[in-house]
């Protein structure tokens, strides 16, 4: 009997310009564009394997070993149901295919770092989910008609369909045809950026980012001066700078980006803030160490962005990352050695942290041990990736090899 499985592994992505308010809460259409830079799945990626078998009666999935449930009306259903239709497309047009459109499926999906903890799992987890099922029904679509479709399961998810540097573009249409990413350019025009996330929490935030924005469209007045007039200038300003390579207009969009998103959520009645004084004080390092760049006559040398949460991604050129990890790392020592997989510290590792000549050492306190819990060192990176059959999460019984 033939069995009918794939898996995919899809990458997490970071808004440079930040996704922030719903035109529409069903079809998770924005009231503005974005864009943003893919990690690297060599670090961070959510792996998903499906299958259809005319005995699954009904659809299910469990996410790290733990069955979730598939509300009828909810996201994932929405997904699935989608993916299914897509299906039925080519069933049609070729009637010698299996009809697995009209199977049950089974799902198993695992991310390799922490769920629901502002690390965007739910972006590469439905990015993952769309190119499984995707691969399985052997669908003729491309990443950015994939992308309609993750969607509708998170809306940063769209943009986990490329690898690079990819927009969401908001469209116009009623039913979210035009709402769609494209890649802007591909990890290999500007592979030299580095990304260095630092982990302040991984506990699950106290207002999601789906409730958080629906308040800040209700009640935010700056919202609205965003919306029609900074972020589309921002875009094609952004957009340039990638296709330029011109990291010092692509940091001061970025970090301007970040400050304005999160004085949106300030604006928010009642206000929600994502940023917490470790959160503050990476930006004030930051300002610092651009700033005797520039004082010394050279351009911004890293971006801070943070989204609904405190943790920080700060991006910048390979060349400064040594710099960065070492002054995060005199701010805020690691309980464990940091372990840098570009082994951009040799033998003798980044030891206690030190600080870049010129900088004014005075422009933050050290916290303690554990106020950044982790770093991880990371770069721009490739989209979805089909797995071979080895990698499935699946055993033959239909159920998750790692059932919890
Ligand atoms: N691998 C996955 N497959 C399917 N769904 C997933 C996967 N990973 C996460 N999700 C869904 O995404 C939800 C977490 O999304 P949430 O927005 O709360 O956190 P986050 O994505 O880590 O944070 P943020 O979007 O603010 O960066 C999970 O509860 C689950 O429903
Ligand atoms: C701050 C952000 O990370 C918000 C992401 O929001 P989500 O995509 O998680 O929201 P839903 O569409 O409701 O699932 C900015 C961004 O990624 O652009």
């Amino acid at each position: 009997m033939s069995v009918y499985q794939a898996t995919a592994s899809a990458p997490v992505n970071i808004a440079c310009i930040k996704y922030w308010g719903k035109r529409d809460t069903k079809l998770i259409l924005p009231t503005n564009s974005s864009l943003s830079v893919t990690l690297d799945q060599d670090h961070l990626r959510s792996t998903t394997t499906s299958r259809a078998d005319p005995s699954f009666k009904t659809d299910r999935l469990w996410l790290n070993g733990k069955e979730e449930e598939i509300k009828d009306v909810g996201r994932l259903s929405t997904c699935i149901k989608e993916m299914k239709r897509l299906r039925r497309e080519v069933e049609d047009k070729n009637p010698n295919e299996p009809k697995l459109s009209t199977y049950g499926v089974h799902i198993a999906s695992k991310n390799n770092f922490p769920t629901a903890a502002g690390l965007a799992s739910s972006a590469s987890g439905f990015a993952a989910l769309v190119s499984s099922l995707a691969a399985l029904y052997k669908l003729p679509a491309t990443p950015s008609e994939l992308s309609l479709i993750s969607r509708q399961g998170s809306g940063s998810a769209c943009r986990s369909l490329f690898g690079g540097y990819v927009a969401w573009e908001m469209g116009s249409a009623s039913d979210g045809s035009d709402s769609l990413a494209i890649e802007v350019a591909p990890q290999s025009h500007w592979p030299d950026i580095h990304a260095l996330i630092c982990v302040v929490s991984d506990d699950k935030k106290g207002t999601s980012s789906t409730s958080g924005m629906q308040r800040t469209v209700e009640t935010s007045p700056l919202l609205q001066h965003r919306i029609k007039h900074v972020v589309p200038e921002r875009m094609e300003a952004i957009k340039k700078a990638i296709l330029a390579r011109d990291f010092d207009s692509f940091a001061r969009i970025t970090m301007q980006d970040s400050n304005q998103f999160h004085a949106v959520c300030l604006d928010t009645d009642p206000p929600i803030f994502y940023m917490n004084d470790v959160s503050r004080t990476i930006i004030a390092i930051i300002t610092e160490y651009n700033r005797v760049s520039v004082e010394n006559g050279g351009k911004l040398k890293a971006a801070y962005t943070y989204d609904a949460g405190p943790n920080a991604v700060i991006y910048a050129p390979k060349e400064n990352l040594k710099e960065i990890i070492s002054l995060i790392i005199k701010y805020f020592p690691q309980a464990d050695a940091f372990k840098d997989p570009f082994n951009l510290f040799g033998a003798q590792g980044v030891g206690s942290g030190a600080i870049v000549p010129g900088f004014n050492e005075a422009v933050a306190k050290q916290f303690p041990v554990g106020s950044v819990k982790n770093l991880i060192h990371t770069r721009v990176g490739d989209g979805p990736r089909v797995l071979p059959a080895e990698e499935a999460l699946l055993a033959s019984s239909g159920l998750p090899k790692d059932l919890a």
